[in-house]
């Protein structure tokens, strides 16, 4: 692997007796692209909080780019600055413009001139396909375009690295293959990326690597078509079945009717 561009060493987060994240050591090379996968609550979202510290680790290190996140003598809004998120909801001002949203974060955070940030944003507005959208208040965009202004957002900061948070799955099923569309544009132009998503095709088709996590620890890493296809524990197994084959889970579970139908 090349240097890493995102180190996580040793983690752990605790919300109170709730150990949610068990030591995670996990190593992302530049232009690497990493999907998340596990079932609900084995702590994939705190994992992506606690690589840019919108979570604070209870024990352990964060690496971005060679810099120690978790050095408590670090910058660290300079440092956050390095990674974008992008969330399952958009969170956009409802009352700015697409425009003023690029903008906005650009001349608050950055200290960016007008007209400076006025480029940027327009130029990775294009980058994402809504040049234009540019005078358009979120209201009128379709969740799958309001996601990719957010995505434009995080980029007109010039992250080092990108940080997904199921972005796709607050979205209609039509509108889920534009967001996809970008992220696949971005991995092709060398972005690092960590994503968490169980849109497994994406992550057979783009990602580099996958990893299983469960019960806040990584169960498995490794090449998309060796742990989605071919997984080697019984956890991996499990839920990519269930995942595949939801009507599994309701067999499972003993929710299926007598007529073998479930709603
Ligand atoms: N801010 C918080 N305060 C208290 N508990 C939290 C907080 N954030 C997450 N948790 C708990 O941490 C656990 C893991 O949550 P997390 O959102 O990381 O899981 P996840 O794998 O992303 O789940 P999902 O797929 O449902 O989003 C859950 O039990 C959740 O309730």
């Amino acid at each position: 692997m090349s240097r890493p561009e995102i180190r996580v060493s040793g983690l752990h987060k605790s919300f109170g007796s709730n150990e949610v994240l068990r030591g995670i050591d996990l190593e992302i090379g530049q232009g690497e692209v990493v999907c998340v996968i596990g079932p609900s609550g084995s702590g994939k979202s705190t994992l992506l909080r606690c690589v840019n510290l919108l979570e604070e680790p209870t024990k352990g290190q964060v690496f971005v780019g060679g810099t120690e996140l978790t050095d408590p003598d670090v910058d660290i809004d300079a440092a956050r600055r390095r990674v974008g998120m992008v969330f399952q909801q958009f969170n956009l001002f409802p009352h700015l413009t697409v425009t003023e949203n690029l903008t906005l974060p650009q001349r608050r955070v950055l200290r960016r001139g007008k007209a400076q940030a006025a480029k940027v944003a327009a130029e990775n507005l294009a980058r994402v396909g809504l040049a234009e959208k540019a005078d358009a208040y979120p209201s009128s965009l379709s969740g799958g375009q309001q996601q990719r202004v957010a995505i434009a957002r995080a980029l007109a900061m010039g992250p080092e690295v990108m940080l997904f948070d199921e972005p796709t799955s607050a979205l209609d099923p039509e509108l889920v293959g534009d967001v996809l569309a970008v992220m696949r544009m971005l991995a092709n132009e060398g972005m690092t990326m960590m994503v968490v998503t169980h849109e497994m095709t994406f992550a057979r088709e783009v990602a580099d690597r996958v990893v299983f996590m469960d019960g806040g620890v990584i169960v498995e890493d490794g090449a998309p078509e060796q742990v989605i296809a071919h997984p080697r524990h019984e956890r991996t197994r499990h839920f990519l079945s269930r995942l595949l084959d939801p009507a599994m889970a309701d067999v499972e579970e003993g929710t299926t009717d007598q007529a073998g139908t479930s709603d």
